[in-house]
């Protein structure tokens, strides 16, 4: 597949701007200032919740508000209109003083209050707060560490403070609302810094299999008639067949072609085929770049986007009599100092809960493995990057220790299932079964333990890669290859 089969796009004459966020009439024509606090209902579960005002417009019928939810991730932000907003409250400052605390211990655990909104419809947080009065600052950041927990901006050094604070005003108000991909209409999270031309459209419209982005629907329609891609432009590295049940099928019960009788045979039972292709960002630098600026629009913090020579990308499908269509993707850098084995992950919002963010963490690890190397996510993770991972190492820690009767050390732990110690370390300490002994953490665990919190663990499928079907070279040896 040439690369030049990729078609248009990703920052086109632009490459690498970042755009600033319009403001369409001026905070003297509202009734609510920019940052003022309000009482607002949500058009997502229709229920009161506090909000700020981040931007004002004029819509069609009378002004509207984008807001953020004080108590929410800032992918529920929306716009509303003025017959949404109940009231206003006056003691802004100091609510905000409150929410502020709150929010600076957002751990997450199993247990306690739920949440809802779009694509999120469980996620539960451990309600914050009453922690923190009870902690030193420096048993905080053990905490912190410990848990994974994100610094607030005033904890960040100034250089990174400036730059969070910069981050925060260009991503404020989301810029696309809409995206269609292949038969999918999403509802877009966040801000992504798609050009000029395209950065304040409503909707965009996208090439499942090249990933170009376009305005029109009849661009779509002509370019689909130009594009040859009928799957990401890479190798495929793996590929597997999950029934819909999430019971996996042996690889070596598959083809390696399926033919289409073969899959008409599996739609009959329900079967889905998944491939994982992997694509190198210098030899697909448009398809990455695109790749990206669509993943952001889904990810909150800063991500890559135009500089994507440095990593891999790998991206999953599910395929059918017309294509692998695209249904998430992680990416890695190729050379990563800090032992990182994921930079990314994305799950796209109408295949989440499926298992497939499970699949792409256990893949992961595979390829650690493979490197004989031990890896762990970039930080920040997001709020379900965070239960994602936990879920996985718990699972995966769980089931080692059972095997072997709890009879592993830390550094066996690690070595055996890739994930670095300190990840296993927080893992296994809230469940009681990491001890501090002799200035050391050790495994302190009983059958009758792991039997216990392996009943709680896994509501998802948990899909098993077969290494011994993962066709991949670790990244070292791709510095010969040339673009494709
Ligand atoms: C390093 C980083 O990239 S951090 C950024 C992570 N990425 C993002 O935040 C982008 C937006 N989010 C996503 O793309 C997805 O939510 C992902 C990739 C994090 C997870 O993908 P999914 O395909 O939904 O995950 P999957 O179905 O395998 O579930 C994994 C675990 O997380 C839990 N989970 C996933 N979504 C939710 C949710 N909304 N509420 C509660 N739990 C959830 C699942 O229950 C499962 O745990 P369990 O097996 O213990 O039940």
């Amino acid at each position: 597949m040439l690369s030049s089969e990729v078609h248009g796009n990703a920052g086109e004459d632009l490459a690498g701007k970042v755009h600033q966020i319009m403001v369409a009439i001026s905070p003297s024509s509202s009734s609510y200032g920019l940052g003022s606090h309000v009482v607002c209902l949500s058009t997502w579960d229709n229920a009161q919740h506090h909000a700020e005002i981040v931007d004002h417009r004029q819509g069609k019928k009378g002004a509207e508000y984008y807001v953020h939810y004080l108590d929410q991730n800032r992918r529920l932000d929306e716009w509303i209109s003025t017959s949404r907003i109940e009231h206003f409250e006056i003691d802004s400052d100091s609510h905000a003083k409150s929410v502020g605390a709150e929010k600076l211990l957002p751990a997450i655990s199993p247990s306690s209050a739920s949440l809802s909104g779009p694509g999120i419809s469980e996620l539960k947080l451990d309600t914050p707060g009453t922690l923190d009065r009870k902690l030193t600052r420096n048993l905080k950041r053990r905490y912190d560490e410990m848990h994974n927990v994100q610094k607030g901006v005033e904890e960040l050094a100034p250089i990174e403070q400036t730059l969070e604070k910069e981050h925060e005003e260009k991503t404020k108000v989301k810029n696309i609302q809409v995206v269609e991909l292949g038969n999918y209409e999403i509802d877009t999270w966040y801000y992504s810094p798609y050009p000029e031309d395209y950065a304040h459209a409503q909707k965009l419209f996208i090439c499942e299999f090249c990933l170009k982005y376009m305005r029109k629907r009849k661009s779509l329609d002509s370019h689909k008639m130009k594009c040859k891609l009928k799957h990401p432009p890479g190798d495929e590295i793996y590929h597997t067949a999950v029934p819909d049940s999430g019971v996996t099928i042996k690889p070596s019960e598959l083809e390696d072609s399926p033919s289409t009788t073969q899959l008409k045979q599996r739609e009959s039972s329900k079967l889905q085929y998944l491939a994982v292709f992997e694509v190198h960002g210098k030899l697909n630098k448009l398809y990455c770049q695109n790749l990206c600026l669509f993943a952001k629009l889904f990810l909150d913090h800063k991500t890559l986007y135009y500089d994507v020579e440095n990593f891999l990308f790998y991206v999953l499908t599910e395929l059918d009599d017309t294509g692998y269509h695209p249904v998430g993707y992680f990416s890695k850098e190729i050379c990563s100092v800090e032992d990182f084995n994921l930079a990314c992950i994305l799950t796209l919002p109408p295949f989440q809960r499926k298992g497939y963010g499970r699949f792409l963490i256990a893949l992961a690890y595979e390829l650690s493995k493979k490197e004989s190397k031990v890896g762990t996510p970039e930080r920040p993770l997001s709020d379900l990057g965070q239960v994602s991972f936990r879920s996985y190492w718990t699972h995966v820690l769980l089931e080692s220790l059972r095997e072997h009767g709890g009879n592993l050390s830390i550094k066996d732990l690690s070595l055996m299932t890739a994930i670095r110690s300190e990840d296993i370390v927080s893992t296994l300490q809230p469940l009681n079964l990491i001890r501090y002994w002799k200035g050391q953490h050790i495994i302190s665990v009983s059958p009758k333990m792991l039997d216990e919190h392996l009943k709680n663990v896994t509501s998802q499928p948990n899909w098993v890669i077969d290494p011994a079907k993962l066709h991949w070279t670790p990244p070292a040896a791709y510095a010969q290859k040339k673009p494709r």
